[in-house]
């Protein structure tokens, strides 16, 4: 694996999160294609995937994507992330705390946690946070057991706090009102991979928040 000749050091706005029926050769070339639209992070969330092919994905969409400034990141683990050569973890309310990877972590690697609201923003920045994930805002099929949506004015106070990655239920045509809320950018899983054409779908997101 060659490493990763670019590597942008502006925070990604537009995190597509992975959500596929399989991880395979189909998989790499949709996120090749959504980051050739100009999403800037992949965050690699693979919940039915063991840890070895949660590595082995991600190291391949490392060497793939290797020369563009796009920045993978891992879910939940950030001793994967590292494994795997990734840019980045994002972690759970129920995982590893942000302050414990960032311990591990080197320096430029990125390190987002997910908040429900504004106290848990500070907490997350206090532990060294580079962004938080800010969630849920709308409704979602993508992911059961959530609590209610947070609503914008949640979403805005936490923005305050740390460069905020709004999630759930986004889409192109939400974005202009979680920008205007605050966020500094958007998480978006289905949107993009449950589209039947992702990269179209990633382009409408892209020109959404580079007019927010
Ligand atoms: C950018 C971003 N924000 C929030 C989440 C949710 O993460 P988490 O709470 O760990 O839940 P799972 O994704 O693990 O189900 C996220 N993934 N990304
Ligand atoms: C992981 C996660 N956490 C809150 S919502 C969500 C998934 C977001 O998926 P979608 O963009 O399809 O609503
Ligand atoms: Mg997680």
């Amino acid at each position: 694996m060659p490493a990763k000749e670019v590597r942008s050091d502006v925070l990604p706005r537009i995190h597509c999160i992975t959500h596929f029926g399989s991880y395979d050769d189909e998989a790499i070339a949709v996120l090749e294609a959504v980051v050739r639209q100009g999403v800037d992070a992949v965050q690699v969330r693979a919940k039915s995937l063991s840890d070895r092919q949660i590595v082995a994905f991600t190291r391949i969409l490392v060497d793939r994507l290797a020369g563009t400034s796009v920045r993978i990141i891992v879910n939940d683990r950030v001793d994967l992330a590292l494994a795997a050569g990734a840019d980045g973890v994002h972690l759970g309310r129920d995982d590893v705390p942000v302050a414990a990877a960032r311990r591990l972590a080197p320096l430029g690697f990125l390190v987002g946690g997910t908040c429900r609201n504004a106290d848990q923003a500070r907490e997350a920045k206090a532990q060294g946070a580079d962004y938080v994930g800010v969630g849920p805002v709308y409704p979602t099929t993508t992911k059961s057991g959530l609590p209610n949506p947070i609503g914008l004015e949640t979403l805005r106070d936490a923005a305050r706090v740390l460069p905020a990655i709004a999630i759930s239920g986004i889409n192109a045509e939400r974005v202009p009102e979680v920008m205007a809320a605050g966020a500094y950018g958007v998480a978006v899983a289905s949107a993009i991979c449950r589209s039947p054409q992702p990269a179209i779908a990633a382009r409408g997101l892209v020109d959404a928040i580079a007019l927010a």
